[in-house]
């Protein structure tokens, strides 16, 4: 019986026992003004000419894109290297447990409150009709409970699958057995690299007595400084060198290969990775505030992040203006769901 698990840098599964073949996956980065999530600089167009090369494809690969829905599938390579283009969503996870006791969290494991699972819920609603190919989520359960929540809302009902690739043992027994299964399956690939800051001593403290004791202005340098870490944890700038790398070593090459990508992550890992995208200076990350269970969406095309806003609504007529094949995706699940 044919058997696949999955390949993390091809972002496909792959028949068991070639999954550890194709490993040479190329590596590879005003104004202000309010919206929903925060503070943004407005696109410039200057900085978004990253170089980027094509991801080698695999002839072996089962591909986990949906061949008739997706819009970033094209049937020939050249038109492929022309239009590749894709969505990726960020969206930081919904209220925990220790939000709602205005706790320092970092990298502390807690749950999602009830109202956090609404959000997430929610979330899912207002990006129900746009493409999920990929999920990236932190080694933390809120990231992780977010990005399952929100994708029992999606109109396509494909079912996120944990990827364990832990251990060649953990590979091995997690591996799917239908062809047809894994085309209905989003693989959903947690990394610590995404995880919030790690806040040092001030995990578990609250904040309004941190505050108390240690002054307004203290808190808000070890809250929003780009490079002054709280004591013993990171500063956003060593929060970023782990985050952004890792989009940038694993997500992007993603994106390059036309696969709509989602991230449920945290505040500051997404501060980070918003930073690069939006080339915010180290001073415009500092009035940067995420709030919680708030989707974000970008457009990938041609090595260029273009931020699109967060969707109102499922079928917020604006969104699907964005690309054709935003409105050709959704058009097809109208007709399919019908
Ligand atoms: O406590 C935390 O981990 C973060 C996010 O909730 O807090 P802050 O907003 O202060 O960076």
């Amino acid at each position: 019986m044919a058997a696949a698990v999955f390949h993390q840098s091809l972002g496909t599964f792959l028949p068991h026992g070639q999954a550890n073949v194709a490993s040479n996956v190329p590596k590879l980065n005003s104004k202000c003004f309010k919206v929903e999530i925060g503070v943004f600089r407005k696109n410039s167009p200057r900085s978004r000419n990253t170089s980027i090369r094509a991801i080698q494809s695999s002839s072996s690969q089962t591909s986990v894109v949906d061949p008739i829905l997706s819009p970033s599938i094209n049937t020939s390579d050249d038109s492929q290297k022309k239009q590749n283009e894709a969505a990726l969503i960020l969206i930081r996870h919904g209220e925990s447990l220790w939000n709602e006791k205005n706790l320092f969290t970092g990298c502390v494991d807690v749950p999602l409150t009830r109202k956090g699972v609404e959000e997430a819920i929610e979330a899912g609603k207002r990006i129900s009709n746009i493409p999920v190919d990929m999920i990236y989520t932190s080694s933390l359960i809120r990231a992780q409970m977010t990005a399952m929540l929100a994708m029992t809302q999606h109109r396509r009902k494909k079912v996120p699958v944990i990827i364990h690739n832990e251990t060649e043992q953990a590979r091995v027994w997690s591996q799917i057995f239908s062809e047809e299964t894994i085309k209905q399956s989003i693989p959903v690939i947690a990394s610590w690299r995404l995880n919030e800051r790690m806040y040092g001593e001030l995990q578990g403290l609250n904040k309004q007595e941190t505050a108390d004791r240690y002054g307004k202005e203290q808190v808000h340098e070890w809250r929003r400084s780009y490079d002054i870490p709280p004591p013993n944890g990171e500063s956003l700038e060593m929060c970023a060198e782990r985050a952004v790398a890792y989009f940038k070593d694993q997500i992007v090459p993603q994106l390059q290969s036309g696969k709509n990508v989602m991230i449920a992550a945290h505040g500051n890992s997404l501060r980070s990775i918003i930073m690069y995208l939006d080339k915010l200076t180290s001073q415009e990350v500092i009035s940067l505030e995420l709030s919680t269970g708030i989707p974000m969406l970008y457009i990938f095309k041609e090595g260029n992040f273009i931020r699109r806003g967060s969707p109102a609504g499922p079928s917020e007529a604006g969104v699907y203006a964005y690309t054709r094949r935003l409105a050709l995706y959704r058009q097809k699940l109208d007709e399919m769901l019908n």
